[in-house]
């Protein structure tokens, strides 16, 4: 952590010291050095056109009510154009931003074949496209043994080459005009490995993967910035939609999400990682950071770990009480 970083997010980066250091953003750290001399805060995101997907629902709709805060230019993309809308007047409500400014555009990521006319009716209404943010996806609750690899074909299709076609649709206009930002809301399930989410933790390395080559392939465009985001437990629906051991059947309702890191705090940071060009960010409570830290850093230990951790998990899980282990340290491995 950095020096006086106690304050957490009301410390920010912006009244540091020049330098390139490791901090953390409060409690959730952000795994990466700030740029030196600076540290910018989420305002200097104003006169931006934001193209969000996963708008109609946790981290992508807090994302834009935070958003439309400021004067940016919003897109709002997701299947059910009825969610946009509802999300789209609260935007308005709440927000400092006019009609003209947000544009709702329904997108199925796993309907590649939509992604070109998508991407040039945001440039028809806006003329650029400032920052894509890759948010929208599934996650999974079943067994390797039980998950149909139907289950597996749409956990990639959406989570790693829907992302991937929207970001090579994007790419080109951020080419020619020499910058961007391309956010990808990645996971901690990216990093770690997790049981009852092979399908998942699968999609979301590979994407780690994709971004990482991009942003080399990229080095001539320094205006262009590739982050990664890598949430631990966020409030959101994420689990009650997650896909159990057949494409049909998601997991459903579940219990509390109190120990969960809250949705405004978790965007908020991924706010502060947009405004400062960060490559790659952790955001969690503790314990899910550490044991990030140890499959970083010591994986033999993470390995040990995650057994124990995880055969509770199973456990729980075939004896019908998977709802029970959101509770407790199993947790340790939610998406
Ligand atoms: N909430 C967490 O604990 C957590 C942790 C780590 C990473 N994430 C990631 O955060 C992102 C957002 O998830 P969330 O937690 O807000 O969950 P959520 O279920 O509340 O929201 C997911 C969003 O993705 C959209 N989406 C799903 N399938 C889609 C498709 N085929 N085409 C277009 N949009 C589609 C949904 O409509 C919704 O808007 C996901 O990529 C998820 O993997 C979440």
């Amino acid at each position: 952590m950095c020096p006086g970083d106690k304050a957490g997010i009301e410390s920010p980066p912006a009244r540091r010291a020049p330098g390139i250091r490791t901090c953390a953003l409060g409690k959730a750290v952000q795994e990466e050095a700030w740029p030196s001399g600076t540290g910018a805060e989420e305002q200097e995101l104003t006169d931006t056109v934001v193209w969000v997907t996963g708008a109609s629902s946790g981290i992508g709709e807090e994302l834009v009510y935070q958003l439309s805060k400021q004067r940016v230019s919003l897109v709002l993309s997701a299947r059910r154009e009825q969610e946009l809308e509802r999300v789209k007047r609260r935007c308005l409500e709440n927000g400092i931003i006019k009609e003209k400014d947000i544009l709702v555009l329904p997108l199925d990521l796993t309907d590649r074949s939509s992604h070109e006319v998508a991407t040039k009716a945001v440039l028809q209404e806006f003329g650029r496209i400032d920052i894509l943010v890759n948010n929208g996806g599934r996650s999974q609750r079943s067994l390797v043994i039980d998950a149909n690899l139907d289950v597996y074909k749409e956990l990639i299709e959406l989570n790693y080459l829907g992302t991937v076609s929207l970001t090579k649709c994007v790419l080109p206009h951020m080419i020619e005009r020499k910058q961007g930002k391309i956010v990808t809301v990645n996971s901690m399930a990216g990093i770690v490995s997790v049981p009852l989410s092979s399908g998942y933790c699968a999609s979301k390395y590979a994407l780690r993967g994709f971004f990482n080559s991009l942003r080399t392939e990229l080095t001539e465009y320094p205006g262009i910035v590739v982050s990664t985001v890598c949430p631990g437990p966020v409030q959101s629906r994420v689990v009650e939609n997650a896909l159990a051991d057949d494409v049909t059947k998601v997991v459903g309702s579940v219990r509390g999400q109190s120990y969960k890191m809250a949705t405004s705090r978790c965007v908020r940071l991924m706010l502060i990682t947009m405004a400062n060009d960060l490559k790659e960010v952790w955001i969690a409570e503790q314990p899910f950071l550490l044991v990030t830290y140890l499959w970083q850093y010591m994986p033999t230990w993470a390995r040990w770990l995650s057994n124990k951790l995880g055969k509770k998990r199973i456990e729980n899980h075939k004896s019908g009480v998977v709802r029970a282990i959101y509770i407790f340290l199993s947790n340790t491995y939610q998406s």
